[in-house]
């Protein structure tokens, strides 16, 4: 087996719909590279569209039971599934080392990620709230009750094959949907690990359904937006891709949620601490290699700290390591493929890739206009704290957005002026289950995490009972 694990079941290489391991039914399969070493991790089923419709069947079925099951019986499901990867910790970490590359390290900081959401909506589902109202007519009495939204169909990306899936399956979980979950290509076997420690937590048959395709990925996608069953769609990915599935979704007018590419601005005012912002940039322009949607992309610092603050960047840059994810020295992995190689080089020109620091860059270049999703950090000197608001605001997405700074003052009025769904201030890592996770602009809507992400699988109903008033 390519990948050492002490449960060798967890790797599982056939996707899972209505409680059972199952194959195309072409027979066709994909295979998937470890993007350090470009061996074979494994292959796993090219589902196709009948293959997709048939999971979709499965959770609607699902879907007429399970909703009807009480909040209680479905938190206990999650705290089992959570419970299930936090004793599965290490060899769901080597899982996602094999497929995605990052280091062992940030592997097992994922699974903790990813199992917390799990155990954020095990505690929120049975903290589902309608409300009580004052009819206008005083005849009349209104309540509103919440009700699963239906069968969601959940497409993640690979940067964090675990954690994406927890995200939206926890609260569609939570809130009584089924699910129809596509995971990603390059990193598909997280995904299939996770479906059987479901399996293992009892999570009912058709409740959560895994599968996976790589060249019929649009055919795949193109069902799970416009089938009549799937009633919500939840998508974190590109930008690109995203607009493309709302415009099939509106085929059937789907619920949406929509966590899309950003182009964090992080900036460095001249009474900022300049070790606290240097740690807070090493955490959100490199986490994963560059290659997270909250990653700081353009870097604006004031001219008068300007030198130091590159200076200590660097410092701190040249102690990284970059190699396989499981050598023991590695701080750094990978990027997931060619393709992805492909972006940063197009930023730098030809023949030059590496953990890599950018001074003087201008606004209008391409590195300021598009997220890069790769290891180069781009520094832009700003003289006032206008013009760094207006640079950083200078975008058509808004996903996250960082600055550091000691005055009280300052923080309040740069936060309320970034147009951004997330701001970090004083702090590089802002990643937490209790957040409300999600963008402005072109980088989408909705929210996941927090007490926010279960209503994006509910829907409000309301009740208006007459009285006789006698
Ligand atoms: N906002 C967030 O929370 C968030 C999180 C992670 C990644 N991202 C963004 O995702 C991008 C990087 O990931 P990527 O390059 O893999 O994105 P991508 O949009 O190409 O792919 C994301 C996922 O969607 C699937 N997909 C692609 N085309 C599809 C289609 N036509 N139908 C159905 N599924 C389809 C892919 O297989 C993959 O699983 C970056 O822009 C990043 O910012 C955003
Ligand atoms: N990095 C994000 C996910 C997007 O890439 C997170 O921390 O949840």
């Amino acid at each position: 087996m390519a990948i050492q694990l002490s449960d060798t079941s967890l790797l599982r290489t056939e996707c899972y719909v209505d409680g059972k391991w199952v194959s195309a039914q072409s027979g066709k399969v994909f295979s998937v590279e470890n993007p350090s070493t470009t061996a074979q991790v494994a292959a796993c089923p090219e589902f196709d569209v009948a293959d997709t419709e048939a999971a979709i069947v499965v959770a609607q079925n699902a879907f007429k039971t399970y909703r009807k099951t009480t909040p209680r019986a479905r938190s206990k499901l999650l705290r089992r599934w959570y419970d299930l990867m936090m004793e599965n910790v290490d060899d769901l970490a080597r899982i996602i080392t094999a497929e995605n590359g990052k280091p062992l390290a940030d592997a097992v900081t994922e699974v903790k990620y990813a199992a917390s959401f799990l155990e954020w909506f095990s505690e929120e589902a049975p903290r589902i709230y309608g409300d009580t109202i004052q009819a206008s007519n005083p005849d009349c009495r209104l309540v509103t009750i919440k009700e699963p939204v239906g069968v969601c169909g959940l497409i993640a990306p690979w940067n964090f094959p675990a954690a994406m899936i927890t995200r939206k399956a926890g609260p569609a979980l939570a809130a009584g949907c089924t699910t129809v979950i596509k995971a990603p290509a390059e990193a598909p076997f997280s995904a299939l690990a996770l479906a059987e420690l479901a399996h293992r937590a009892g999570i009912p048959a058709g409740v959560v359904n895994v599968i996976t395709a790589l060249d019929n990925t649009p055919a795949v996608g193109l069902s799970m937006t416009t089938h009549p069953s799937i009633k919500k769609v939840s998508f974190t990915g590109s930008t690109p891709v995203g607009k493309l599935l709302m415009k099939q979704c509106s085929s059937t007018l789907k619920k949406l949620s929509f966590e899309l590419g950003g182009n964090a601005p992080f900036i460095v005012f001249e009474d900022a601490d300049l070790d606290v912002a240097v740690r807070g940039l090493v955490a959100s322009k490199f986490r994963i290699t560059g290659q997270t949607c909250v990653c700081a992309n353009r870097i604006l610092v004031h001219r008068s700290v300007y030198d130091a603050f590159i200076q200590k960047v660097l410092d701190v840059v040249r102690t990284f390591e970059i190699g396989d994810g499981l050598g023991e020295k590695t701080t750094h992995g990978p990027l997931i493929h060619g393709r992805a190689v492909a972006k940063p080089l197009a930023h730098l020109g030809p023949n030059f890739f590496d953990i890599t620091v950018l001074a003087d860059m201008k606004p209008g270049m391409k590195i300021c206009t598009e997220e890069t999703f790769g290891p180069v950090a781009a520094f832009f000197a700003f003289d006032t704290e206008q013009e760094a608001i207006d640079l950083a605001n200078d975008s058509d997405v808004g996903l996250a957005g960082y600055f550091f700074s000691k005055n009280a003052s300052r923080c309040w009025r740069v936060a309320e002026a970034l147009e951004v769904g997330m701001v970090g201030v004083n702090v590089g890592a802002i990643s937490d289950p209790a957040a409300p996770f999600g963008g402005v602009k072109q980088s989408g809507f909705g929210r996941e995490g927090s007490k926010y992400g279960i209503d994006e699988f509910l829907t409000t109903k309301m009740i208006m009972t007459g009285i006789d008033p006698q």
